[in-house]
C-alpha cells in the first residue's frame, strides 16, 4: 500500500505559482473566503461539518497567502439577516479588487438563494452549483478526478460512491470528459459492487463505511470524506482497510491539500488567463524522490559530523528529538523512530523523511532546484578542507 501525498501536489502547484506571485502582490487582488458558524441547536453531526468547513477555510487562507493573493476571511453568525448576507455578496460582486469568492458549505438554508447572487466570474469553487465559463464543478471534484487520471489505465473502471451528490457528480463529469469509464453507487447500496472497479472514489462523508470487507486490492482508492473527530480527521475509509488498496489518499493529507492546489491553479487561470502545466502524481513523485536522493545523504552526513564535532550546535527539542538548525534548513533526528527529517527553517512542511536503518526515503515533497543547488554547496563545504565553517561547523 502506498499513501498518496496530497501535500506533494500542493507544494508543486505553489512552486509553479511563485512565478506570478509578484504580479498578484502588485495587483493587490483579494479572494473572499466566507464561512458560517454552527447554530447553537445544531446536531453533533452538523457541528462536525461546520468544523470541517473551518479547517478547510483556513487551508484556503494559507494557500492564497502563499501565492500572493490577500485572503479576506469572513466568519458569519448564522443569525445575521438574509439581507445582510445579500449585501456582503453584492459588495463582493462590485469590488473589482476581489477577484474570487468562496462560500464554505454547509450554508444555513435561509442563505442558499443568496449564493445565486454571486457573480459567476468570481465563483472559483462553483458554489452556485452551476458551471461558469471557467469551470464545471467544485475544486474537490476536479482534484479527485485529476488524481484518478494519474492512475487510470486504458481499461480502468471507476466506482464513484456518493456519485449522485454535488461533488460525486462533478467527479463523474470530469471523468467523462477524460473518457475514463465509471459507474455510480450511493451510500446504502451494496458497497461490495466496488469490486467490479479497479479504482474507487468515495465522497459520502460517512466516516469509516469502507472496511476491509468491502475493499479488495484496488489499484487506487480516493477518500474524499473528511470528518473531524476528537482523535483527528477521519475519512470514508476505515483505518483498518488502509493496507488493502495498492494506493490510497489518506485523511488528512490526501484530497484536502489537492483541493488547495486546484484552487491555486484556478486563480491563476481566472485572474491571469494562464493555464498551468498539467501534473501527473506519479511523475511528480518520481521527480521528488530523485531530488530527495541527492539531498538526503548530504543531510545525514552533515548531521552526523555536527553531532560529533559540535554537539552544542544540536538543540534537544524533546526527549527524543534533536535539531540542527541553520538559516535555511533544519535537520531533525528522532531517536525513537530512528529517522531524519529535513525542513526549511520556520516552515512546518517536511521536505524529506529518511529512515536511517534502511536508508529509505519515506517522504519527498516540495523540493525545488534551488534546494538542490543549496545542498550541493553544502556538500562542497563538507568536502572542502578550507571550509566556510565557523566555530559551529558548516552553515546550513
Ligand atoms: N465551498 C466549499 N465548501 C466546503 C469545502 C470546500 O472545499 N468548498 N470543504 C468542506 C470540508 N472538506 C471536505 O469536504 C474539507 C475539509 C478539510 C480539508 C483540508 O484541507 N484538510 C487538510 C487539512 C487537515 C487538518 O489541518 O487537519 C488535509 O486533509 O490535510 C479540505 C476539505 C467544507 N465545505
Amino acid at each position: 500500500m502506498t499513501l498518496i501525498d496530497g501535500q506533494l501536489i500542493r507544494e508543486h502547484v505553489k512552486q509553479e505559482c511563485q512565478k506570478y506571485k509578484s504580479i498578484f502582490q502588485a495587483s493587490q487582488k483579494e479572494v473572499a473566503i466566507i464561512r458560517f458558524e454552527a447554530s447553537e441547536n445544531a446536531s453533533n453531526e452538523l457541528r462536525a461539518r461546520y468544523e470541517a468547513a473551518r479547517i478547510s477555510a483556513e487551508q484556503k487562507v494559507a494557500i492564497f497567502n502563499a501565492i500572493g493573493i490577500t485572503p479576506n476571511y469572513i466568519v458569519l453568525s448564522p443569525n445575521i439577516a438574509v439581507e445582510q448576507f445579500d449585501g456582503i455578496v453584492q459588495s463582493i460582486n462590485e469590488n473589482t479588487q476581489v477577484t474570487a469568492a468562496i462560500v464554505q458549505y454547509p450554508i444555513p438554508a435561509k442563505f442558499t438563494s443568496s449564493i445565486g447572487l454571486l457573480e459567476p466570474q468570481k465563483d472559483i469553487d462553483i458554489v452556485r452549483r452551476q458551471s461558469n465559463n471557467f469551470f464545471e464543478s467544485c475544486a474537490t471534484a476536479e482534484g479527485i478526478a485529476r488524481i484518478v487520471e494519474s492512475y487510470a489505465q486504458r481499461d480502468s473502471n471507476v466506482a464513484v460512491v456518493g456519485g449522485g451528490g454535488f461533488v460525486g457528480n462533478g467527479v463523474i463529469k470530469y471523468l467523462e470528459v477524460t473518457r475514463i469509464s465509471c459507474f455510480c453507487l450511493e451510500d446504502g447500496d451494496d458497497l461490495t459492487r466496488t469490486q467490479d472497479a479497479d479504482i474507487v472514489v468515495s465522497v459520502t462523508g460517512r466516516r469509516g463505511i469502507f472496511t476491509d470487507y468491502v475493499l479488495p486490492s484496488h489499484r487506487l482508492v480516493v477518500d474524499g470524506g473528511f470528518t473531524p473527530t476528537a482523535s483527528g480527521a477521519a475519512g470514508d475509509v476505515d483505518r483498518s482497510a488502509y493496507s488493502i488498496p495498492q494506493n490510497i489518499t489518506p485523511v488528512p493529507g490526501g484530497v484536502g491539500p489537492i483541493e488547495m492546489a486546484i484552487l491555486a491553479e484556478r486563480l491563476v487561470k481566472m485572474d491571469l488567463g494562464i493555464e498551468l502545466g498539467k501534473w501527473n502524481y506519479q511523475q511528480l513523485q518520481q521527480e521528488q524522490m530523485q531530488r530527495a536522493a541527492t539531498i538526503a545523504p548530504i543531510a545525514r552526513l552533515l548531521f552526523g559530523q555536527q553531532a560529533t564535532a559540535y554537539p552544542q550546535s544540536i538543540r534537544t527539542e524533546k526527549e527524543n528529538l534533536f535539531v540542527l538548525e541553520g538559516s535555511n534548513y533544519q535537520i531533525s533526528f528522532n531517536s525513537t523512530t530512528q529517522s531524519l527529517t529535513v525542513a526549511r527553517t520556520n516552515e512546518k512542511l517536511t521536505l524529506i523523511r529518511l529512515t536511517l536503518a534502511s536508508n529509505q526515503i519515506e517522504t519527498a515533497r516540495g523540493i525545488t532546484n534551488e534546494d538542490i543547488a543549496r545542498w550541493q554547496q553544502i556538500q562542497t563545504a563538507i568536502d572542502s578542507t578550507i571550509t566556510q565553517s565557523t566555530d559551529r561547523g558548516i552553515e546550513l
